[in-house]
């Protein structure tokens, strides 16, 4: 059996095949599955014990990680570090029938980061996560996972130790199961715990999102907001009874796209507080080694990443810290920046 996990939360566009092709793969998640193509002595093959860096403390080397951005595109501090790499697009492309989304996209992500990725509605955002979660086979270009070259999609057999969960925009609960069931189906269905220890879980997981006493309701009894917060607490549930479990990335699509402010300053903390910053992955199991932000929200580029990829016409055209976004040069990201309607992105 192979070793690796590849695990996708909260899909909901998943068509039929594949959850029966996932069912049998031996993990199904809920609205989301789980494809556990692995034994129960998994271990970790790429979780790097070193301590995620903590960017924005003045680390200074520059490099240029994405070979399509363009000269005065790399702004500010980032992380020459070849060896702690989990996730790497190598000039992926992909299209859509005659329509060609992106043209030699790279970049990487490491172990600790917390990385945004932002770009104008229809470049292809929501694209690169599906890439890099399996469900999207680039036309041209590679993934490498762990260093390794992912060759077929989410059960990939090869991609061994690292987990991949995307949160997709929607909540995509399972509308006939409550939320005690949604929250902890992954538990319920691979897990080897008393129910009773997964409710008690999920009832932990529902209060790191803010949420008490819904654990017997269906999801039609929940506001929009609410269920979003279900289905991070979804994402974030794991099996703490397990010795060793992988490390996961996290990637999150538009996680606060339709909430109030304060519902979405709930959740961009929750995505930092969830997120292992500081610790080694293999003292604190299961919990998120890196993750990936899409989102258009400026609250949640400031208060959930700390580096930005700008993704335009089917490349990075920039990559920064936050904080320098809003002092850019660039001609791209001062009109996204500002909103303005004059500048070279064109609607
Ligand atoms: N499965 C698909 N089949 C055909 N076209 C697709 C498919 N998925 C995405 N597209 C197209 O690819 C383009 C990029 O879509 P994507 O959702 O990745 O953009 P995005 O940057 O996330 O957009 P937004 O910010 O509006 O959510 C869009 O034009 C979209 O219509």
């Amino acid at each position: 059996m192979s070793s690796s996990v590849v695990y996708w939360a909260n899909a909901w566009s998943m068509p039929m095949t594949g959850l029966q092709r996932a069912s049998r793969l031996g993990g199904l998640l809920p609205g989301c599955r789980s494809w556990c193509s692995c034994s129960s002595s998994r271990k970790i093959l790429c979780a790097s014990t070193a301590l995620p860096r903590n960017l924005g403390d003045g680390l200074a080397s520059l490099e240029s990680n994405s070979s399509n951005v363009s000269e005065n595109s790399l702004e500010g501090t980032h992380v020459n570090d070849e060896t702690n790499i989990l996730i790497e697009c190598k000039d992926v492309h992909k299209s859509f029938g005659e329509k060609q989304i992106l043209r030699g996209l790279s970049f990487k992500i490491r172990h600790g980061e917390a990385v945004g990725i932002i770009g104008p509605s229809g470049t292809g955002k929501s694209t690169v996560l599906k890439i890099m979660a399996g469900l999207l086979a680039p036309d041209r270009g590679e993934v490498l996972i762990c260093g390794r070259k992912r060759h077929g999609l989410v059960d990939d057999e090869e991609i061994a130790g690292l987990r991949i969960g995307l949160v997709f925009q929607s909540a995509a609960l399972f509308d006939s199961l409550t939320v005690r069931e949604n929250v902890g189906f992954q538990l319920y269905e691979n897990a080897r715990m008393p129910q009773d220890k997964i409710a008690e879980l999920v009832k932990e997981n529902l209060a790191a999102v803010g949420l008490k006493g819904v654990e017997d309701r269906l999801p039609s009894e929940l506001s929009g907001g609410m269920k979003k917060r279900v289905a991070l607490a979804r994402s974030i549930i794991y099996d703490n009874t397990k010795e060793i479990v992988e490390p996961e990335v996290l990637l999150y699509d538009e996680p606060t796209a339709g909430l109030d402010p304060i519902a979405s300053t709930v959740v961009e903390d929750l995505i930092r507080s969830v997120h292992l910053k500081g610790e080694s992955t293999t003292r604190r199991l299961g919990k998120i080694a890196s993750y990936v932000v899409v989102t258009h929200q400026h609250s949640t580029i400031r208060r959930a990443v700390d580096r930005l990829l700008f993704l335009y016409d089917g490349t990075i055209v920039w990559e920064g810290m936050t904080q320098e976004f809003t002092t850019s040069t660039n001609p791209i990201v001062k009109q996204f920046a500002s909103g303005s309607l004059d500048g070279p992105i064109k609607y």
